[in-house]
This record gives structure tokens, sequence and C-alpha cells, in this order.
């Protein structure tokens, strides 16, 4: 039988391995110069100490990291033979869109993703979308009531013109005028319509309040009484369309999607989790309402990009040769606000093009929370079995047994606060409760249970979303994500400096090219090293802390939602690429770390100057300062020059010259 997905190894490889190979070498000699270099006790012993254990972690780092690189794999689908064989005849699939505090993640911006997900090219009755507002708010099932009627007009209209991508909001941002012309008229009422409900929405949403004559229109307002706050309310579960019901259409008399709005109980004395807690109490809900055997989800600020998404991931999951071992098909995270020049190094197309391609080469890639499906019984913790048979028409069933306000009740009772404990949710399973990156540890544990899992990233991206904006949010995602001395150097003239040049220049040339070749600029690549340098000093530094602390019991697991919206100062700077600094801790360590450089630097040079060293091992030492203080530059002039409002308190400024002046007079070793 054809296939339904081929696989091809990315062709190229040779020049990478060569400069994998080869760097390693270099590595290896750099540590024989280690070896055989040892200065004696006093004369910076402690120095040498430390350049070990940092290069032999880096020889470590690159092992790993090279081996999952090694040979990338990239997948096709074959829809028409998916198409042939079985028409109409496709599973129900469940979509769980989170979304978690109306502040921060506007639902005007929520409900385009919803939208977009609802106008998947699919049979309507077999789709169900659930929202999960970890917000509790009335704001956001007011916004999604809202959506409901407009989705009366945007279906039938994305499916008759065909048009992409299925985002309202994407739609009518990417031009003035539609792409088919005989559709003008529909295209101005439709966009007419849209903006009308977004303003409705926005407005709402800054006063705050649902007026009384628009909760009168649906039952569901009543929930809300006076005592709701969204740290403490009693479980909401409301279907706002069903597509079981013969009676529920779009405006051309099609069938329409299920449309569920889901709060799970929460109570100020249980811990809830976050977003694995939500996913967990969505799997639950839905198996109640539709139970389908397909799981996607997505974070709420990453909408659909391709409306034929499902039918890709299909064709992994119903593959006869190879289908019965997948468990789940990740698709790269795509961002469309992307900074000139990836200024806060959130672009991730050598990840998602060589590093998830390469983790599906040995195995398959990690699943990373957002534009994922899953198969419902592999999320549930099942473990492959070779004679493992999917029940694919689960969800199927013509009528519900229980009337909707029986299902709703029902719903209600497995999101209660109570409802996991003493029980496997959180643990084997569902999604893994404890981690930041609850995500990255639940496919982990899926593929110790010995299932595989795809990448696929179809042309056309089937997922886009929206990145941080400012430093401030790109630390904060990382941090959650991660939870100078005597000549330490071979002299310019000795054979011994090959190595570590040829290790440092082999690195660095290759990760630009590689950048440049999957479409980054060189300014984006450099940019992308800077952030590198923020990340490691800042981010990675406070998730160790965070993570020691919380192993002594000192601290508890936070999640701290980014913010999908900036003030306009902010966007502006953002859009022309000047970097926005503010005045906490991770500012005053980033302005101390560029200082560092600079002062290493200038003391250097003088020295050169001075006694004419330059021969001696200094010279890649001041090389080694000179980088970092080129690539700082954005970090002095927001301390010495700039004037606006992103540019570096004074405070942190003399703080960090502080912090500067006292690690120089240390005398180390
Ligand atoms: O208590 C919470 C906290 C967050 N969320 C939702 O989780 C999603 C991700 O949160 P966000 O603040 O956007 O974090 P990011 O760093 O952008 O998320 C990335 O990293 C997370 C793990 O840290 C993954 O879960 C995400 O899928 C991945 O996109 C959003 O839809 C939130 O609404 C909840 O539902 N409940
Ligand atoms: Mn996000």
């Amino acid at each position: 039988m054809e296939r339904l997905f081929a696989t091809e190894k990315l062709g190229g490889r040779s020049l990478y391995r060569f400069q994998a190979v080869t760097v390693f070498a270099g590595i290896c000699l750099v540590l024989c110069y280690r070896a055989t270099h040892v200065p004696k006790a006093g004369a910076g012993r402690a120095a040498w100490l430390g350049m070990l254990a940092a290069e032999l972690w880096f020889g470590f780092y690159w092992v790993i990291t090279q081996s999952v690189r090694w040979c990338p794999i990239r997948r096709r689908t074959f829809k028409d033979r998916l198409a042939a064989r079985y028409g109409e005849r496709l599973p129900c699939v469940d979509i769980f869109v989170c979304t978690a505090d109306p502040q921060s993640e506007p639902p005007s911006l929520v409900m385009a993703t919803v939208l977009s997900l609802m106008a998947y090219n699919y049979p309507p009755g077999k789709l169900n979308v659930y929202l999960s507002d970890d917000g509790g708010s009335i704001l956001t099932f007011y916004a999604l009531w809202e959506t409901s009627a407009f989705a009366k007009h945007w279906l039938p209209f994305c499916k008759r013109y065909n048009i992409e991508p299925r985002s309202p909001a994407a739609y009518f941002a990417e031009s003035d005028n539609p792409r088919n012309s005989r559709s003008l008229e529909e295209w101005s009422i439709v966009k007419g319509l849209y903006e009308e409900m977004t303003e409705r929405i926005d407005s709402t949403v800054r006063s705050a309040s649902v007026p009384e004559e628009i909760r009168a229109n649906h039952k569901g307002f009543s929930e809300w009484n006076a005592g709701i706050t969204s740290k403490d309310h009693q479980p909401i579960v409301q279907v706002l369309m069903d597509g079981k019901d013969r009676d529920e259409v779009d405006n051309e008399g099609d069938a329409l999607p299920t449309l569920v709005y889901v709060a799970r109980e929460k109570r100020p004395q249980y811990h809830h989790n976050f977003k694995a807690g939500a996913m967990n109490a969505l799997i639950r809900v839905s198996s109640a309402i539709s139970n389908s055997p397909i799981i996607l989800n997505v974070d709420c600020d990453m909408y659909s990009n391709n409306s034929d998404a499902i039918r890709d991931a299909l064709c992994f999951f119903l593959d006869e040769e190879m289908g019965h071992k997948i468990a789940f098909v990740q698709h790269p995270q795509n961002y469309t606000n992307i900074a000139k020049n990836n200024m806060y190094g959130n672009s991730f197309n050598v990840l998602n093009l060589v590093e998830l391609r390469g983790f599906d080469g040995v195995g398959g890639p990690l699943y990373i929370g957002t534009g994922c499906f899953h198969r419902r019984e592999i999320l549930c913790g099942r473990r492959f079995t070779n004679d493992y048979k999917e029940v694919w028409d689960r969800g199927m069933k013509e009528k519900r047994e229980l009337s909707i306000y029986q299902t709703e009740e029902k719903a209600k009772s497995l999101t209660t606060c109570t409802y996991e404990h003493n029980t496997q949710w959180g643990n084997e399973i569902g999604v893994k409760y404890g981690f930041p990156v609850e995500d990255v540890i639940t496919g982990l544990a899926i593929h110790c249970r010995g299932w595989k899992s795809v990448c696929n990233n179809p042309p056309r991206a089937a997922f886009m979303g929206v990145g941080p904006t400012t430093l401030a949010q790109t630390i904060l995602q990382h941090k959650r994500w991660s939870e100078e001395a005597p000549p330490l150097f071979p002299e310019v003239m000795s054979p011994w400096i090959m190595p570590f040049i040829y290790v440092a220049i082999a690195k660095n040339v290759y990760s630009a090219y590689e950048a440049l070749f999957y479409g980054e600029t060189l300014r984006g690549w450099w940019n992308g090293q800077r952030m590198w340098m923020v990340r490691r000093t800042t981010s990675y530094l406070y998730g160790t802390i965070d993570t020691v602390t919380k192993l002594l019991g000192l601290s508890e697991m936070g999640f701290a939602v980014s913010t999908k919206v900036s003030d306009e100062d902010e966007s502006k700077r953002y859009e022309q690429g000047v970097m926005e600094f503010g005045a906490s801790p991770e500012y005053v360590i980033i302005a101390t770390v560029a200082l560092l450089n600079l002062a290493c630097l200038v003391g250097g040079l003088c020295k050169i100057l001075t006694s004419g060293e330059a021969s001696s091992g200094f010279f890649l030492q001041v090389v080694l300062c000179g980088l970092p203080v080129i690539i700082n530059v954005p970090v002095y002039e927001a301390m010495f020059i700039r004037k606006d409002g992103g540019s570096m308190p004074f405070s942190v400024t003399l703080v960090s010259i502080g912090f500067v002046m006292l690690t120089l007079s240390v005398p180390l070793f």
C-alpha cells in the first residue's frame, strides 16, 4: 500500500559534519594543552582549574548538541492519498486553546485564534474547540459568546473563497482588498462585522464589566456572581455551540463545530499547576463531551495558518506502516512579529529547521507545548505495544445519551480542585506537574513509554504566534524554560594556539552560515549571539537558582504568563530594533557583565601598549574580551548615550559600575 508520508534525509550535511568532527578534534587538542601545561601551585592554578572545567563542559555540550543534529530528516505528506483512501471518513478531533489572563492576553487576540481553529478545512461536525480560561473571566466568556455568533459568518466565508490564513485578525491585516475580486462585497461586510465585534470586545475589556442587557442573552453569564475572582471560583463549563445539534448551522445551513468554554475550579488553598493543570482538566472535560481520539493543543496566541494542518497530521497517524508507533506530531513555533534582525533572538529558524528535524532523525522531536497533535490514549499514559489498535470512530456517535445540561454538569464534576487527589493525573496520566517546561518533560515521558513522534513543517507554516517583544519578557520566558588571571592561553606563535582559534572560528562561522542558509540575516545571527549571552547570564542563572531553592524546599514553582501586548513607545522601539531595558536585577547583571568586559579589554590593551607584551598569551585574552565588547555595543549605548524611555536607568548603571569596581579590586588568586 502506498505510504501517506515520505521521509527524506536533509541533504548537504557533509560541510556540517566536517565542522562538527574537526571542532571536536580541536576541543580534544585544547584539553591536551591543558593537561600538559599545568601551572605551579599559586601561579594561576585556580584559574587553570576554572578553564579546564569550562572546556570540559563545552566538550560535553558539543557532543550532546551535535549528536541530535547529526542526521536531520524532512517529512512530506500525501493528502491526496489520504483523501482517496478515506474520503470524509475521518476521525473526530478535539482542539484545546489555553488562556490565562484577559489583561496580558487580550480576548480579541484569543478569539482570532479560536476562529482560525474552527475554520479548519475539515468536516465541522467532527471538530470540537475548547477554550480553557485560567483567568475565570466573564470578559473572556463574553468574547467567546460574541465569537460563536460571528463564526456563522466567518466559517462559510473562509470555505467559499478558500482563504488563508483563517484567523480574521491576520487575514484582514494582510491586505486592504480581497485577493479574489468576486468576493469584494462580501469581504467588506465580513470585515465590517469583524471590526465591530473586536471593538465591542475591546471596549468591554477596558470597562471590565459586561452590561446587564447582554448578560440576559446566555445562561452562562449567570455563573459570574458577585463573589467570583480569578483565584476563587466554582467550575464553569458552557457549551456555546453544539455540533451534534442539527439546528445549529451557519448562515449557509452547514453544520458547525462544537465550541466549549471551560474554567476549572480554583480555590486559594489548592495548587492549580498552571498550564499543565489546565490541559489535564481539558482532557477530562472533552472526554465527557466529544472524546475524540486526536487532540490538538495551541497557546492562545498561536493561530492556525494552514487550514489543511489536520489532514496533514492524519497522514502520519493513519499511515499503515508507521502510524501505530506515532504518539504525537509536533509543528515548529513560528512567530509573525519577529523584529528586524531577530533583536531578542526569538526567531527559531535554525531550531525549527535543523534541531526539531534532527531530533526527528533520532526517535522524534520534543513536545513543545503548542502546535502539537496528540493521540488521546497516549497522552493519558498508554505504553507502546505492537498490537494496540486505535478506536478511530471514538466520539462519533450521532446523539448524546445525556442532555447538554447533564453533560455540562458531568464535565464540571471532572474539573474540581480535588478531582485529581490520590490519582495518577499529572504523573502517569496526562501532562506532568511540577516542571515549568511541562511540555518537554511530558514528551520525553511518552518517548520513554516506547512511542515515537514526528516533526511536520509543511511549506505553508501550520501555526503562527506572537513572540515576546521586550527584553524583560524574553528573559522571563527563558528563565522559566531553564530552570581573568595570568596568561591562560598559549602564545600567538605557539602551535597550541591553532586548536583554540579553530574551535572558536569554525563553530561561529558555521553557526552564522547555518543561520543565513535558513533565512536569517547576518545581523539577525549576530543579535542572536548577544541574546544567548544575555540569557546565559540572566534567565539560566535565575532558572538554576530557582531550581536549587525549589529542590531545597525554599520556594514553589511559578508560571509567569508572558504578555502578548506592549505599550506604544515600546512597540515603536521594538519595530526599530532598539532594545528595551528597565530597572530590575537582570539588567544590573547585563550591565555589569558588559562593563566588566569593557574594563578587561581596556586593561589588556593598556598592558600590551605599556609593556609590549603583544606576543604573549595575552593576545587571545584580548580577543576574547573584544568580542563580547562589540556584541554589547547596544548595552553601552543604552547606558551612556540613549535618552528614551527604554534606555538603561541611571540607578542600574550606577550599581553595575559599583559591582565592576568591587570585582576589579578583589585580587584574583
Ligand atoms: O496558569 C497558566 C499559565 C499559562 N497558561 C497558558 O499557557 C500558554 C503559554 O504561556 P506563555 O506565557 O505564552 O508562555 P510561553 O513561554 O510563550 O510558552 C512556551 O513555553 C511553555 C512552557 O514554559 C509552553 O507550555 C508553551 O506551549 C510554549 O509556547 C498560554 O496560552 C497561557 O495562557 C495557562 O493556561 N495557565
Ligand atoms: Mn507564548
